[in-house]
């Protein structure tokens, strides 16, 4: 039997949509995908493919998006209305909905959504100010809105459960830390796992056999070692503030600095909402920082196209700053995984489209035996793009390169309705 999956990743700055007809164990079949991105740097814009046919790409969004929610019920209404999309003409016709939930707290696989698992995830809140709060708003609006769906999390820190207890552990009082649950978690997780899949199909290897260097480059960032196919270490942290900088995050400071940067900064947000306690110091280093505070735009795509010169000193040091960082990891990880990396993988809206941030993360990893093509990596072009036939996995590296370099374009969604088509609970 065949069911409808509606596949929703709320980023940072994005809703993503992928609608699928999937059945029982069997990859699902991609129908539709809409997206709406740029939601923290008006004016929005929406994108959506049907069949692999381009129908809409960036469009001004005209409505006023408040929040991650609100571009949801515009994609939702996008996906309904479509004659071309009958599949979907009434929404009775979703069997399945599955959310991106940041940060899972202790869950490590996917869970049914009811009343209490909901509550335990209202819970961390929290812990990732920039995400939870605004996907369990779309799963409310799941729950209203499609009464005969089963609504799934699917959380970006389950992929980092296989971390070691040396690598998790903060060299904090333990008993602190245990009753706090204060350790590092990881996130970007459900993109890690679609990117040792995809690239061990591509290489033709076993998932258990592959060592990786991840680089998942969006509005928020992250590195990440993978051993033997599972996660070994990742930046980001308790929260998805640590690590590398992002649109409006700070990434990895002296945990001092805030205290310097402004008096008061314990103190509740005036932002803060019922469901949503975030500090001064929360909303400083998530909120206003990153590319928004070295360079007034949130788009690292601006960022990068600026030309070397001392009349874009903002942006050029945004870029040198953020290939400064990622190499940190980069030699990190290459150390711990002993040398034996099968590939660095660039992925994410940054990571998959800024050919330049590719070519000079791999000149300064170059010590290390990465190397890439000039032609391979301006070539790199996205799957189903205009039409074109771009690979989920384009190989940038030059030939005779110690360790290749590649590229991935990662497909959250994909790997959320994967599982849900593999989850037997669902299927019953
Ligand atoms: N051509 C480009 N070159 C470099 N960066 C880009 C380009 N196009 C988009 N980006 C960056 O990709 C980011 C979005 O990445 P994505 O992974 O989709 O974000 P999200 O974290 O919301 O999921 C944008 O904020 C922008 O900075
Ligand atoms: C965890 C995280 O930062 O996600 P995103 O990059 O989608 O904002
Ligand atoms: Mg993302």
């Amino acid at each position: 039997m065949k069911k409808i999956i509606l596949s929703i990743n709320a980023g940072s700055s994005s809703v993503k949509i992928s609608v699928y007809s999937s059945e029982q164990n069997r990859d699902p079949e991609k129908l539709a995908e809409t997206q709406i991105t740029g939601i923290t740097a008006p004016p929005a814009k929406l994108t959506y493919t049907r069949r692999g046919v381009t129908v809409t790409k960036n469009q001004a969004v005209t409505e006023r998006l408040e929040t991650q929610n609100d571009a949801f019920k515009v994609l939702l209404h996008t996906l309904t209305e479509d004659v071309g999309l009958p599949e979907i003409a009434s929404k009775g016709d979703i069997a399945i909905a599955c959310h991106r939930i940041v940060h899972g707290g202790d869950y490590t696989t996917a869970q049914v959504i009811n009343q209490d698992t909901l509550h335990h995830l209202e819970t961390l809140t929290d812990l990732a100010p920039l995400h939870n709060i605004k996907a369990l708003q779309i799963v409310q609006s799941c729950v209203a809105e499609l009464p005969g769906a089963a609504n799934v999390a699917c959380f970006d820190s389950q992929f980092h459960a296989s971390i070691p207890e040396h690598i998790y552990t903060y060299p904090i009082d333990p008993v602190v830390a245990r009753k706090n649950q204060l350790r590092k978690y990881g996130f970007h997780g459900i993109s890690y796992q679609f990117i040792t899949r995809a690239v061990a199909r591509f290489l033709g290897r076993e998932p258990a056999d592959l060592n990786l260097i991840a680089l998942h480059l969006g509005s928020g960032a992250s590195a990440c070692a993978i051993k033997n196919g599972r996660s070994w270490d990742t930046s980001m942290g308790l929260t998805p503030l640590a690590g590398l900088p992002g649109a409006t995050r700070s990434g990895s400071v002296d945990p001092s600095l805030v205290f310097h940067y402004a008096s008061d900064v314990g103190k509740l947000s005036p932002n803060s909402t019922k469901d949503l306690h975030i500090s001064e110091a929360e909303e400083i280093l998530n909120q206003r920082s990153g590319w928004a505070a070295l360079t007034g735009t949130t788009d690292f795509g601006a960022i990068a196209a600026a030309p070397p010169s001392p009349d874009n000193h903002a942006k050029n040091l945004a870029f040198d700053l953020f290939v400064d960082r990622v190499c940190a990891f980069v030699g990190s990880y290459y150390v711990s995984l002993g040398g034996r990396v099968d590939a660095l993988v660039f992925a994410g809206g940054i990571g998959e489209r800024s050919a330049r941030l590719r070519a000079a993360v791999a000149d300064q990893a170059g010590c290390l035996g990465f190397a890439v093509d000039g032609a391979r990596n301006e070539g790199v072009v996205a799957p189903g793009e205009d039409g074109a036939k771009g690979m989920v996995v384009q190989d940038v590296g030059r030939e005779g390169a110690r360790h290749r370099t590649l590229v991935c374009f990662t497909d959250e969604q994909f790997e959320m309705a994967r599982g849900c088509a593999e989850d037997a609970e669902l299927w019953t």
